[in-house]
C-alpha cells in the first residue's frame, strides 16, 4: 500500500516495484494499493486507465518511455473505509508514504503538533465510537473474503454514517499520523499481524520521524493500541532520490508519441534514481534490492549526503533563482551568481558530510550535471514550499555540524536561510526593516538555538542586508 499517490511515488517506489516484478518468478510479484493523501482526483484518473501510466525518463539527450503496471489499484485517501479494508489485510506487508514534510504534522520540538487543528479533529473523529466499530467491521469483513465488501458496505450503512450525520460528516481521519493509526487499529483488530511502514519524504530518520508521531497519536487514542503497534509495526528509513518535477499537460502528447497509448497522467523524471532503506519488514517485501535499492545498517550518513548536497543545492537555487526571475533549476544554474553561491554551498557542506572525497567528487559532478538537464523542468516553486520545515533539515543542520566540528558557520549556508527570508518577507525584509531584526526573526524561525549564535547572526545580517541593497536597485 501507499499514502500519498502523486508524481514521485510513481516514478520511485512503484517503479523499483515494476522492475522487480520483472525479474519475479511467476507468482512472487507485487501489487500496490496507492491511496492519494488530500484529493481524488489522481486516483479517478488512474483507475480510469486501469492504474496503468507512462513513465517518462528525460535525459538530457531525449525521453525514452515505459509502462507501469505495479499500481493495481487506487483509491482516495478520504475514503476511510476502503483505508481501513486495505491496511488490515493480511496480504498487506508494506505501506509506503510520500506526505510531504508536512505531512508528519510534528511541532517544534520533532513530536506530533497536537496545536494543529487538523490532529484534534482527528483525535476526536477516531475516539467516537462508531468509527472504530465501522472499521473493524470493515476489517473482519475483508478478512472474511466473501461479500468483504457488502459487509463494509452495512457497517459503513450503518455506525458510520451515523456519525457522520451527528458530526462533520467526514469519513476518515484527514491527516497522515491519524490515517496511519485508523489502519492499523483496524489491523490489530482483524488480527493481520505486523507490517512495515516505509516513509520515502525528504526528512533525516524519516522511520524514527514516523514512528514518533504514529504513537504519541495512538497513545492518546488508546495505549494498547499503541503498546500493539511498538511491538508489531516496523518503521523503516529511507534515503529516495530522483528528480520528479510537476507534470505538464505537454507530457500528454509526448507519452502518446513513446508508446501510442493516450495516457492522462503520466509521469516524468530523470534517468538516475538511488534507494537506501534501513529497517525490518516482518510481512515480507518486493525483492527491491534485486533492481538496484540497497539495504543498510545505519542509513544516517546517506540521507545526510542527499539531504545536505542536494535538498540544500535546491533550496538555495530555489530562493536565490525566484528573488533573481528565475523559473526553473535549470535556468537557475545558467546563472553564474546562482552557480557560484551553489558551489560555495558544496563545499561548505562538504566538509562534514561523512564519505570520503571521491565519493563526494563523483555526487557533485552527477548533481551538476542532473541539475542542468534543461529538458527537466523543475520549478523553482515547487520546491521553495514549505521552506520553514525544509530549512532546519537541510540547512541548519549543517551550519550546526560545521559549528560543532570547529569550523565557521558557513557563509553560503546563511545566505539560503537570508534568502528565504527575504523570499517569505520574513519581519518585513523586502520593505527594508532593520537587517539585524531580520535575521534575528528568520532564526527564531528556522533554528532558534542558533539566534544566540554570534557569528551565524552575523552572516545572515549581512546576506539579508546585501539581498535588500540588491533588490532595492532593481
Ligand atoms: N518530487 C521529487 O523529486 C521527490 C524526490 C524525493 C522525495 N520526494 C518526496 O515526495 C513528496 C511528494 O512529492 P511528489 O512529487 O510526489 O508531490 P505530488 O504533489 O505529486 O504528490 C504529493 C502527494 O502527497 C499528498 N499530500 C500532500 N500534502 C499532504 C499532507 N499534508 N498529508 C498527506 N498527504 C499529503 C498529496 O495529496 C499527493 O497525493 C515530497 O514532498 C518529498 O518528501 C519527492
Ligand atoms: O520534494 P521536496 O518538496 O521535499 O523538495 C523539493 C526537491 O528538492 C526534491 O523533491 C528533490 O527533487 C528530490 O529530493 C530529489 O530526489
Amino acid at each position: 500500500m501507499h499514502l500519498g499517490l502523486g508524481a514521485f511515488h510513481r516514478a520511485h517506489q512503484a517503479w523499483y516495484t515494476q522492475l522487480a516484478n520483472d525479474v519475479a518468478q511467476p507468482g512472487e510479484g507485487w501489487g500496490i494499493h496507492s491511496f492519494t493523501g488530500r484529493s481524488p482526483a489522481l486516483a479517478d484518473a488512474l483507475t480510469a486507465q486501469d492504474c496503468r501510466y507512462t513513465l517518462i525518463e528525460r535525459a538530457s539527450e531525449g525521453d525514452s518511455g515505459q509502462i507501469i503496471e505495479s499500481i493495481v489499484r487506487a483509491s482516495d485517501g478520504g475514503d476511510g473505509i476502503r483505508w481501513c479494508e486495505a491496511v488490515a489485510d493480511p496480504a498487506v506487508g508494506v505501506l509506503t508514504l510520500t506526505v510531504t514534510e508536512a505531512g508528519y504534522c510534528r511541532g517544534a520540538d520533532g513530536g506530533l503538533d497536537w496545536a494543529l487543528p487538523a490532529v484534534q479533529a482527528d483525535l476526536e473523529f477516531l475516539l467516537a465510537p462508531s468509527s472504530e466499530g465501522s472499521r473493524d467491521a470493515a476489517a473482519s469483513a475483508h478478512v472474511g473474503a466473501d461479500g468483504a465488501l457488502s459487509r463494509a458496505a452495512q457497517a459503513r450503512d450503518s455506525a458510520a454514517i451515523e456519525h457522520e450525520a451527528a458530526s462533520s460528516k467526514r469519513d476518515s481521519a484527514t491527516t497522515a499520523p491519524g490515517r496511519i493509526v485508523d489502519g492499523l487499529r483496524a489491523r490489530r483488530a482483524a488480527g493481520s499481524g505486523g507490517l512495515a511502514v516505509v516513509s520515502c519524504d525528504n526528512l533525516n530518520g524519516n522511520g524514527a520521524v514516523t514512528r514518533q508521531v504514529v504513537l504519541e497519536f495512538a497513545a492518546r487514542l488508546d495505549p494498547a493500541l499503541a503498546d500493539w503497534i511498538d511491538a508489531t509495526v516496523s518503521f523503516v528509513s529511507t534515503m529516495v532520490d530522483r528528480i520528479t518535477p510537476a507534470t505538464t499537460p505537454l507530457d500528454q502528447q509526448t507519452a502518446f508519441e513513446l508508446t501510442g497509448l493516450a495516457d492522462a497522467v503520466p509521469v516524468v523524471t530523470e534517468p538516475f534514481s538511488e534507494w537506501i532503506l534501513s529497517g525490518a519488514f516482518p510481512a515480507g517485501r518486493p525483492n527491491w534490492g534485486s533492481v538496484g535499492a540497497r539495504f543498510v545498517t545505519d542509513i544516517e550518513p546517506y540521507e545526510q549526503r542527499k539531504l545536505w548536497l542536494l535538498n540544500a543545492g535546491h533550496s538555495l537555487l530555489a530562493y536565490r533563482g525566484l528573488l533573481l526571475g528565475h523559473a526553473t533549476i535549470a535556468e537557475a544554474m545558467n546563472d553564474a551568481s546562482c552557480r557560484e553561491a551553489l558551489e560555495a554551498l558544496w563545499a561548505e557542506a562538504r566538509e562534514i558530510v561523512p564519505f570520503d572525497a571521491e565519493t563526494v567528487d563523483t555526487a557533485l559532478a552527477a548533481l551538476r550535471s542532473r541539475f542542468t538537464n534543461a529538458r527537466i523542468e523543475h520549478r523553482l516553486e515547487q520546491i521553495a514550499r514549505d521552506g520553514a520545515l525544509k530549512l532546519p533539515i537541510r540547512v541548519a543542520d549543517v551550519i550546526r555540524r560545521r559549528i560543532a566540528a570547529g569550523l565557521p558557520p558557513g557563509s553560503a549556508e546563511c545566505g539560503v536561510i537570508a534568502s528565504w527570508a527575504l523570499f517569505t518577507d520574513v519581519a518585513d525584509a523586502r520593505s527594508g526593516a532593520p537587517a539585524p531584526s531580520v535575521a534575528e526573526a528568520v532564526l527564531a524561525t528556522i533554528a532558534p538555538d542558533l539566534t544566540a549564535h554570534h557569528d551565524v547572526l552575523a552572516q545572515v545580517t549581512q546576506h539579508v542586508s546585501s539581498w535588500q541593497s540588491a533588490l532595492a536597485s532593481h
